[in-house]
């Protein structure tokens, strides 16, 4: 579902240009579950973004589902992302004064779901991560665990096929790092295919592919 040819990134850097991703191959399978590990500064966050079309590629191609993302639109990509893609972050990224509900919605809103429906779906999402009974609690009354949890609902609300973790249990204290780490593995282990830059050499074992990156090269072990 995912194919990454000859990818090459540059960031703009005094005299010369930084290069952060160097002739990048990756085929990603329907299903497969990979860590992306690798030193700090050696653009893991950097593959995540092209890979979540957040941000442009510079040389090379990228195929989601059969379709050139390299030579798209920016709104072609926006529609596309919406579409397959769902997000994960360190740091949660909720809108605190929103109720949990209310956070998990907001995908549906923007794709102009009805509300019957949209109040259907968050309903079927929060108990699928076992926080119905905090629908309606903000964010600043949660532990980081649900926190990272309603996180999860919002990313798979609408029903996307990728999931694109960075760092999902870097806030987190080790019980509810492993929650969640087995959480996003039942969710895999359901269909959803499941990328993950991490340090947490836990959730790096376990993952069914293993890629290394060391200064913009990438290798899989
Ligand atoms: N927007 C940007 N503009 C310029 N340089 C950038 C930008 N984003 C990242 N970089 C640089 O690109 C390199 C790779 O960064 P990236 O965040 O991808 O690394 P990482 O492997 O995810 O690191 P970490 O584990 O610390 O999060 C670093 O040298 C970083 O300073």
């Amino acid at each position: 579902m995912i194919t990454l040819k000859q990818l090459n990134k540059w960031y703009p850097s005094g005299e010369e240009p930084l290069h952060v991703l160097k002739d990048i191959n990756l085929t990603i399978a329907q299903g497969d579950y990979l860590s992306i590990m690798g030193p700090s500064g050696s653009g893991k966050s950097t593959l995540l973004n092209m890979l979540g079309l957040l941000d442009v590629i510079d040389e090379g191609e990228y195929w989601l589902e059969d379709q050139p993302t390299h030579q798209m639109t920016e709104e072609q990509r926006a529609r596309l992302r919406s579409q397959h893609l769902g997000f994960i972050f360190q740091n949660f990224q909720l809108i605190n004064r929103l109720s949990a509900a209310e956070n998990v919605a907001l995908p549906l809103v923007l794709a102009e779901v009805p509300k019957d429906q949209r109040d259907a779906m968050v309903k079927d999402v929060l108990s699928k991560v076992g926080l119905l009974e905090r629908a309606h609690h903000r964010p600043g009354q949660l532990s980081g665990g649900q926190l990272q949890r309603v996180a999860i609902a919002r990313a798979i609300v609408t029903q996307p096929k990728v999931i694109l973790a960075d760092e999902p249990t870097g806030n987190l204290d080790q019980t509810s790092g492993h929650d969640i780490i087995h959480l996003l593995e039942s969710l895999n282990q359901q269909g959803l295919t499941l990328l993950v830059v991490t340090h947490d050499m836990e959730m790096g074992k376990r993952a069914l592919r293993k890629v290394r990156m060391v200064d913009g090269v990438l290798s899989e072990q």
